[in-house]
């Protein structure tokens, strides 16, 4: 059984003031999280007091303006962030696809980087040339495979990282909304490892501004505003109350921008 448990948590980050009037930049438009200025330092918070219990069989979708707390929620669901305050525990192999994609070398060609990436995984050396076939296959890039990756268009590259994606056989599957960044011509094969990988994982957090990709793939939504919960339940209901929200025009929401009582850091 796979399973995430996250208590109270709070993730902050502090940025050095730089002069100016900061505030006054940071609070125009829809500012997604808390911002608290202090002396010399801002400290955005990024996420507040979550708490979210995860387990097998859940698919849950991440939605909210930018800057809201979406990635920085994924990056903790996949332990590459540590909590400020609360806790967490994840229970599984878990595959943030972020990660995964950032890992890839550009100069070195498919077949050479899935590999690596089975070296990494601790494949054995018996079963690497079937595992790297595989990803072949799945990625559809016939002699581009043999070709350097920063020759591959951003649709081939998505490819290429799902088809490695697939051979985590991940029980927790993390995922960022680039995958979408795939360009018209290669969705089908895309989409196909994408459903692949969500079928095989137990337990999806799936980060969108899409509701499309959301609705075919989620079926209950996490909103996230200013860092915090505003609400999580079923996919309609949670989608309908954001959409009203977001209709109702950011620029009247209040400025997000707040002064630290004095403390020293
Ligand atoms: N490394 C960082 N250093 C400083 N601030 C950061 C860092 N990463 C994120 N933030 C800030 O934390 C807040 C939450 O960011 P996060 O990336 O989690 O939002 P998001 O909901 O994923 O946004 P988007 O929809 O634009 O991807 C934002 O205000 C962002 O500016």
């Amino acid at each position: 059984m796979a399973s995430i448990d996250i208590k109270d948590a709070s993730v902050s980050y502090f940025l050095r003031k730089r002069g100016g009037a900061v505030e006054k930049k940071l609070s125009r438009g829809a500012v997604g999280a808390r911002i608290v200025v202090g002396e010399r330092y801002l400290e955005i918070n990024a996420l507040r007091n979550i708490s979210l219990s995860l387990k097998t069989g859940d698919r849950v979708g991440l939605i909210g303006i930018n800057g809201s707390g979406k990635s920085t929620l994924l990056k903790l669901c996949s332990g590459a962030l540590a909590v400020q305050s609360g806790s967490i525990d994840i229970d599984g192999r878990v595959s943030p696809q972020f990660a995964l994609g950032s890992g890839i070398k550009p100069n070195l060609t498919g077949r050479r980087n899935a590999e690596l990436k089975c070296l990494y995984m601790g494949t054995s050396q018996r079963s690497i040339q079937q595992s790297v076939e595989e990803v072949k296959e799945l990625s559809d890039l016939g002699g581009y495979f043999e070709l350097p990756v920063h020759t591959y268009s951003a649709g081939m590259k998505s490819r290429l990282v799902m088809s490695l994606m697939n051979l985590v056989h991940a029980d927790i599957l993390i995922m960022d909304e680039w995958i979408n960044a795939a360009d018209a011509s290669v969705n089908k094969t895309v989409n196909e490892l994408q459903a692949r990988l969500i079928k095989s994982a137990s337990i999806l957090v799936l980060a969108s501004h899409s509701q499309r990709v959301l609705r075919d793939w989620t079926d209950s939504l996490l909103w996230l505003d200013q860092g915090e919960v505003k609400a999580y339940g079923p996919f309609r209901e949670v989608f309908r109350e954001y959409k009203r929200w977001t209709e109702k025009g950011l620029d009247e929401r209040p400025i997000p921008v707040r002064r630290a009582q004095p403390k020293s850091y």
